[in-house]
């Protein structure tokens, strides 16, 4: 039986935030002013409270200057967007990210939309949106870029590859497709209504798998020697009772005797995301002052 290469993600996401850091030293040496991420978390989610918590920490490692912005569960659309105008306006600040899922009583694509494109680090808005589809300079949204960086690592060019993405959500899925399609990849964009899921799956070179169902994807489903990137994140229970564990949506003992290479769950695209995000943030303070970007990696 073979066994897939195991990518090592929170190694390459180190090594994307050291990219940053350098080059964030060098840019500050020429004077250039300190790059400033806000960040905003609505209600007291557990999840989100971690990943906003690991976006400062990391931010502050590698010299971004971060600002934490913490509301109550019952902050009104209104409020939120009056934060969001003001961080528009603040000169320290260029890049703002609103941790997702809002409650129910804010619309979420209202709050994305109110955000400067300049300074939308989560790529989420319209304008970003946009850019990435037609080919222009936009700031791309964190995971699916995170997926590119491994891929392009681990392929090489994605010209010609056929890629398959499982899920067609606006964070992932959607952007995924149009980062793969820039690449020259064959792209199908899978979701609940596809026939045939296991065959269309078997035919890819790329599995990029985002649909939020534990282990979805079988063994069975993927092509020897394929790539593929597990994009969920789900907590099931676990043997031991009371206690949970983390699975993404392949099916992953099964898919590492036949895939080439393989993203885990935890450790492998997760830790992508937020160093992306440094990344991003970056990028957006970069063209704000009309300094030099250098791509990480
Ligand atoms: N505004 C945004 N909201 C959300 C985004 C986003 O990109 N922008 N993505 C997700 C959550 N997320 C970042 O915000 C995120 C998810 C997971 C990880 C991560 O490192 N996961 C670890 C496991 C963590 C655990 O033990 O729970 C891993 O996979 O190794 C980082 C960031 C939704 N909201």
């Amino acid at each position: 039986m073979s066994q897939a290469k195991i990518i090592d993600g929170n190694a390459v996401a180190a090594d994307v935030r050291a990219a940053v850091a350098s080059q964030i030293t060098i840019l500050r040496a020429g004077g250039a002013p300190l790059p400033g991420l806000a960040v905003v978390l609505v209600g007291a989610d557990p999840a989100s409270q971690v990943y906003v918590r690991n976006k400062n920490k990391r931010a502050a490692e590698v010299g971004i200057n971060s600002f934490e912005h913490y509301l109550p569960a019952e902050t009104s659309e209104a409020e939120l967007l009056g934060l969001v105008e003001r961080l528009n306006l603040d000169p320290q600040v260029h890049g703002i990210l609103v941790q997702l899922p809002l409650p129910a009583q804010i619309d979420a694509q209202k709050i994305l939309e109110a955000i400067h494109p300049a300074k939308d680090v989560d790529g989420f808005h319209p304008f970003n949106v946009g850019r990435l589809v037609t080919g222009g300079p936009a700031l791309v949204p964190c995971t699916p870029l995170g997926c590119l960086l491994l891929a392009k690592r681990e392929l090489g060019s994605l010209s010609g590859k056929r890629a398959i993405v499982l899920g067609r959500s606006n964070i992932v899925g959607k952007p995924m497709a149009q980062l793969l399609l820039r690449e020259s990849a064959t792209v199908t964009i899978a979701h609940s209504r596809t026939h045939d899921l296991p065959e269309e799956c078997r035919r890819a070179d790329i599995v990029v798998a985002a649909v939020g169902r534990p282990e979805m994807v079988k063994g069975d489903w993927i092509k020897p020697g394929a790539l593929v990137l597990d994009v969920g994140i789900n907590r099931i229970p676990a043997a031991e009772p009371g206690k949970t564990r983390l699975v993404g949506d392949v099916a992953f003992a099964e898919a590492v005797t036949v895939a080439g290479a393989i993203t885990p769950v935890p450790g492998g695209i997760g830790p992508m995301t937020i160093a992306i995000l440094l990344r991003n943030v970056l990028e957006a303070c970069c063209r704000l002052h009309d300094l030099p970007f250098a791509e990480v990696l």
